[in-house]
């Protein structure tokens, strides 16, 4: 770009950026009366400065009254600018430039060159009683997604954890919620059981929490989930205490698939009357089939109850309640994954599969639910046509493949640390803290 068009750009910004500060300036000493002394004393001593010069000036009678009236008008034109950069200044956070120098050193630039202009910095107190800091900026043409794309890089220039990412002011300013780097989520999160949501419709769980907020899955408008995570990264105790708040609620039926054995779910889960363990792939086949022939019933319920068409309205009509099903996987792998099996095992997967995937198509409407979790980072274990209808899913701790398989992007990879326990993120970008909990609560 030539030089003289770069300057007329910046000179354009730079007059937007305070013009913009201008105005927050005068808000903030039209709201706020101790911003007034400020004024008035700038006022005053303007006036008194004024009044003696000239008045001296005239006395003296040295200079001739058409300079004196130029002076008079130079002085108060002076006044005036003081005044308006003293209002800037009012409207200028903190350590702008410092910021504003930050972002520059990691090339968080416009194509011109520019870097966004810190506007407004204030605290925000959030639902979970948190505070965090709010930097709102003249985005300078940066989409929301280039500042998403940056957020490492910009987190570590500011020195700080980057909770939200917001535009405002249409698509003009962005809002950074921050709170200092080393005041992030912490290591662990106790399960309290005030934070059971016993709300009707039942569907609605708390996942852990955001720096800013609860994290909340309400199964009634996103039907599954899928989480996945690296060896040791949370994904059991996370579906442990997504199934632990469902089967604290009535009208729920929980079914879990393992493979292994079990290890994972001890008693308390094999022991509880709404909850069924399936250790055996013949086993899961067939309860699948069955679970597909329950879908199928149901839609044909739904179908002849007048006004209904899913499961929401039914129950919320009909005296005859249809539970919710929750089915989970703890390892998806396990239970797909057709290497090294004979042929009639292949058959059973690919039974199970086509079980999956009209679940997750139809489940929704007729309240059968998948939650599944896989730490394999291999893309062909779950079929398209199951992940694609699959709206909601949180990735732990993993690798660029794995964050890519689940999220389809890299932003486990880039934010969850490599040694984080029970940290996620889900596909809008908010990372949270998944609670801990005892298992005993369940034999209440
Ligand atoms: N929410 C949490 N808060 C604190 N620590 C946690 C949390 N979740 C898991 N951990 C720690 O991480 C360990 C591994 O958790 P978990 O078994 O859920 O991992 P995983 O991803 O299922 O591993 P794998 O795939 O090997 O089964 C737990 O034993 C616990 O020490």
């Amino acid at each position: 770009m030539l030089t003289c068009k770069k300057n007329e750009l910046y000179s354009e910004t730079a007059h937007h950026g305070a013009m913009l500060r201008f105005g927050n300036g005068v808000n903030k000493i039209i709201c706020t009366p101790a911003e007034w002394v400020g004024i008035i004393a700038y006022l005053l001593s303007i006036a008194v400065v004024g009044h003696v010069v000239l008045r001296r000036m005239n006395n003296t009678g040295a200079f001739a009254t058409p300079l004196v009236t130029t002076m008079t008008a130079l002085y108060i034109a002076a006044a005036i600018l003081g005044l308006v950069a003293f209002i800037i200044s009012r409207g200028t956070p903190h350590h702008a430039r410092k910021i504003e120098n930050n972002l520059a050193r990691i090339g968080f630039t416009n194509a011109a060159g520019e870097v966004p202009i810190l506007l407004q910095s204030y605290w925000h107190r959030t639902e979970s009683g948190r505070t965090v800091q709010v930097l709102e900026f003249l985005a300078c043409g940066l989409a929301k997604s280039v500042w998403e794309n940056k957020q490492v890089e910009i987190a570590a220039a500011l020195n700080v954890q980057v909770a939200r990412i917001e535009e405002c002011d249409g698509k003009r300013r962005i809002r950074l919620y921050v709170v200092p780097a080393d005041n992030g989520l912490p290591d662990r999160l106790d399960w309290h059981d005030d934070l059971m949501n016993h709300e009707y419709p039942v569907c609605k769980v708390i996942l852990g929490e955001s720096l800013l907020e609860p994290v909340v899955v309400d199964f009634n408008v996103i039907p599954h989930m899928l989480v996945g995570g690296g060896t040791g990264s949370g994904k059991t105790v996370l579906l442990r205490c997504i199934l632990m708040q469902l089967l604290r609620k009535s009208g729920v039926e929980v079914v879990i698939a393992d493979l292994k054995g079990g290890a994972d779910f001890s008693s308390v889960w094999r022991n509880h009357p709404h909850c069924k363990m399936i250790f055996d792939r013949a086993e899961l086949a067939e309860y699948l089939d069955k679970l597909v022939e329950e879908l199928n019933r149901r839609k044909e319920i739904i179908a002849q109850t007048d006004g209904c068409c899913n499961i929401y309205d039914y129950n919320n009509r009909c005296a005859l309640y249809l539970d919710r099903i929750f089915f989970a996987v703890d390892e998806v792998a396990e239970i797909l994954d057709k290497t090294g099996l004979d042929k009639a095992e292949k058959e059973q997967v690919a039974r199970i599969e086509r079980s999956l995937s009209t679940i997750a198509r139809l489940g929704r409407a007729f309240g059968i639910h998948l939650l599944l979790a896989t730490q394999r980072p291999d893309a062909n274990i779950l079929s398209g046509q199951i992940k694609n209808n699959i709206a909601y899913r949180v990735c732990g701790r993993a690798d660029n493949v794995l964050s890519m398989i689940i999220l389809d992007n890299t932003d486990a990879a880039n934010q969850i640390p490599s040694d984080a326990r029970g940290r996620f993120i889900n596909g809008d970008g908010t990372v949270f803290q998944g609670y801990w909990f005892n298992e005993s609560i369940l034999e209440d």
